[in-house]
């Protein structure tokens, strides 16, 4: 029940209630004590009530009135209006029930009494208002007088620092407390006479020192509005120490606004600018590197003009949690259908990565003949990136390990990295390389010292092949491993933001499978200029002999190749053992199950695991999967072949049907058909132009 229904319930049972905390404005207050004094003097003259009790409960009512304005602090001429209402009316009820209240002089006298009652309430109301409103103003002139002492004596202290530590008189014009309460920003002038911004920087750990800042905290100077100001960030709460998830809003990003990959000691979120950089990401064991990878491809999978291809040699673990939830049914969407996974490609294993690498280089040269038109349109040289021609990110794990191995055949594999870098930059392809610690090496590399200009250092406190100086070379030693001591610390600098303390946010599987979820419908899909250079090569990424090695590593599976240290792992393949109907199989089956529901496809075509595998099957084989499921296109190519029946159709038709939504080629579908003829999904009937093609569940055998 209401509050409102009980009063009503408690009046009605009882009679009027003396609410002394009944809030009454100026008119009803008025109304409600003359109406109120009405009843009384009306029903006292009746039932010859002694007149004196009038006067007893108006005596009441004053007193009651006062006790709780005191209480709630009202200003005296409230109290004091509220009082004299009470006793006015009770005055009026004592005189009227002794003359009778029907008189027109008793309602005469009874209507100015209200008015009268009315006009003092909205007054007092009127003052009280703007009593309160003095009160806060005054408040808050305390709270900004204590704010700008506060500000001043920041100031003081730090003019006297900074001429103490660097020999330099600023003049604070500005001092700001940060709203993450993580510490403030001084603005200030730079004396006459040629001292720079970068003499402070140059001096942060001095000044850090000279402040008393906890471990982890520090003042850093960067370059005010012109070039005669500088900005002294100082942190005094270490925000590094805590552990931060990530952020759980997963909505869409993009290439071009860039990619949060961190929070900076500020706690403000620090983003990669990856439309024409590539990054180098170097963490020692234990230092929170595979974390990092996890939280980069989060915001990949979040972008909806990126595609995330992934080579991991390791017994580690950078791509796969990526991808099986999507493929062992453990993720679906918010409409129970399958999801994609959460990056675009795996290589676990040697040949996959030259595969996937000679891919690239073959997609970055066709896109420069293919989109010659669009270059001149938008008249730039630089390939507008969008939804409809993605970026194709190439997140190699240990990758710098790969470019700096005495190993031939590794070193192959590495030069085709180089390429990619050298060649791929206006075509949008990138990569993202992680390093142990092998930063001497690879940072000698001209390639990438020039096109890897978004950098990590990940230091967990580990000083060992950690090169501060290398990796952010303007920093001139103002960073120390000491400072960053939490794994998943460390130091980030990219063309737009100076190298400086940052921690990654930690990541665990549950958000991974969330964001597969949630980013599912989001993915693009590879450009058909992309898909026709990429071939078979790509659009088999998923086929059960290629994604193989995944069974090593799934639950059960012996991870064959696993070392302690993490150290490339480019055997996978050899010696495997293919049993039947191991977990990976009746995974597998689930997930062809669902897709069959979700998408209404048949029977799979192929032998089932109860007719005995064929040769090389029984790993993740995605093809099975009616070929390439998570291209849209293709799925409706099936679908059309599938809806044509027995009578079959033919690649025109189906490409008519696609035109629209896909604008698929018939050339394109063409490949498919003969694709599905090959592997048996579909049959191919008559030749020449009366060729048809009958999906096999449509054939007399079935
Ligand atoms: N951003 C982070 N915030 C808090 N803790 C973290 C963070 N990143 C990593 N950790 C902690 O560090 C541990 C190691 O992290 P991670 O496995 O990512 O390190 P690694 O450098 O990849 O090590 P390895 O090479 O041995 O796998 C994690 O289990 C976690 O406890």
């Amino acid at each position: 029940m209401t509050n409102t229904a009980t009063a009503k319930k408690q009046q009605v049972s009882s009679g009027p209630v003396l609410d002394w905390n009944a809030g009454h404005g100026p008119v009803t207050g008025a109304l409600s004590a003359t109406t109120g004094a009405f009843a009384l003097a009306t029903t006292g003259a009746a039932t010859h009530m002694p007149p004196g009790w009038a006067l007893a409960v108006g005596t009441a009512g004053a007193l009651g009135h006062t006790i709780v304005g005191l209480r709630v602090r009202n200003a005296g001429r409230t109290l004091a209006t509220r009082a004299a209402s009470w006793l006015v009316g009770a005055g009026w009820t004592t005189w009227a029930m002794t003359t009778g209240p029907l008189t027109w002089a008793a309602l005469g006298s009874l209507a100015t009494l209200g008015v009268g009652i009315g006009a003092a309430a909205r007054s007092s109301a009127l003052f009280e208002e703007a009593r309160e409103e003095e009160a806060i103003a005054a408040e808050q002139r305390q709270i900004a007088r204590e704010l700008s002492a506060d500000r001043r004596a920041i100031a003081a202290e730090w003019v006297e620092r900074i001429q103490r530590v660097c020999s330099i008189t600023v003049r604070v014009v500005g001092v700001e407390q940060w709203e993450t309460m993580a510490g403030y920003s001084i603005d200030a002038e730079l004396p006459p006479g040629g001292a720079t911004w970068n003499k402070i920087a140059a001096e942060a750990p001095r000044l850090s020192a000279d402040a008393r800042l906890p471990h982890g905290c520090t003042a850093t100077a960067s370059p005010g509005i012109h070039q005669g100001r500088v900005i002294i960030d100082v942190t005094t709460v270490n925000v590094l120490e805590q552990e931060r998830t990530y952020p759980v809003d997963y909505g869409p990003l993009s290439v071009h606004t860039g990619i949060p990959w961190g929070y900076r000691t500020n706690a403000e979120q620090i983003l990669a600018y990856l439309r024409e950089q590539c990054a180098l990401i170097v963490g020692p064991t234990g230092s929170g590197k595979t974390n990092m990878v996890h939280s980069i491809l989060a915001g990949f999978a979040r972008a909806d003009d990126i595609l995330t291809w992934v080579i991991d040699l390791n017994a580690g673990s950078a791509g796969l949690p990526w991808v099986l939830p999507a493929l062992n049914g453990e993720v679906k969407s918010a409409d129970g259908k399958p999801v994609r996974p959460g990056i675009d490609w795996l290589a676990g294993t040697f040949d996959e990565a030259m595969t996937m690498l000679d891919t690239a280089v073959r997609v970055a040269k066709h896109r420069k003949m293919g989109y010659q038109d669009v270059l001149a349109r938008a008249n730039t040289d630089l390939l507008p990136i969008s939804a409809q021609i993605p970026q194709i990110m190439l997140v190699i794990d240990e990758g710098a390990e790969i470019l700096a191995s005495p190993d031939r055949q590794v070193r192959k594999l590495g030069e085709k990295i180089l390429e990619v870098i050298r060649i791929a930059r206006a075509m949008g392809i990138r990569t993202v390389l992680t390093a142990l610690g092998a930063t001497g090496s690879v940072l000698s590399n001209l390639m990438i010292r020039r096109e890897a200009k978004v950098r990590v250092a990940l230091t967990g406190g580990e000083n060992e092949g950690m090169d501060l100086s290398k990796m952010f070379p303007g920093s001139r030693g103002g960073l120390r491993v000491d400072q960053a001591p939490h794994k998943g610390a460390g130091f980030m600098g990219t063309p737009e933001s100076p190298a400086a303390l940052f921690k990654a946010w930690r990541i665990l599987p549950n958000q991974i499978r969330e964001i597969i979820a949630a980013t599912s419908d989001r993915h693009p899909t590879l450009d058909a200029v992309s898909a026709k250079a990429a071939g078979p090569a790509y659009a088999r990424r998923w086929d059960a002999e290629r994604t193989a090695w995944i069974r090593d590593h799934t639950p059960g599976g012996t991870d064959a190749g696993g070392s302690a240290g993490g150290g490339l792992r480019l055997s996978a393949l050899n010696g495997q053992d293919e049993t039947q109907d191991s977990p990976e199989d009746a995974m597998l089956r689930r997930f062809r199950e669902q897709i069959d529901a979700t998408f209404g496809t048949a029977p799979d075509p192929r032998p089932t695991e109860a007719d005995g595998p064929p040769a090389g099957s029984g790993g993740l084989n995605l093809s099975a999967l009616r070929g390439e499921q998570d291209n849209p296109a293709q799925r409706a190519a099936l679908a059309a072949l599938l809806a044509a029946g027995p009578d079959g159709t033919g690649a025109s038709a189906i490409a008519r049907a696609l035109a629209e939504q896909h604008g698929t080629s018939r050339q394109t579908v063409v490949g498919w058909l003969r694709d599905w003829v090959k592997d048996g999904t579909a049959v191919r009937v008559g030749e020449g132009t009366k060729a048809r093609y009958v999906h096999h569940s449509h054939t007399p055998n079935n």
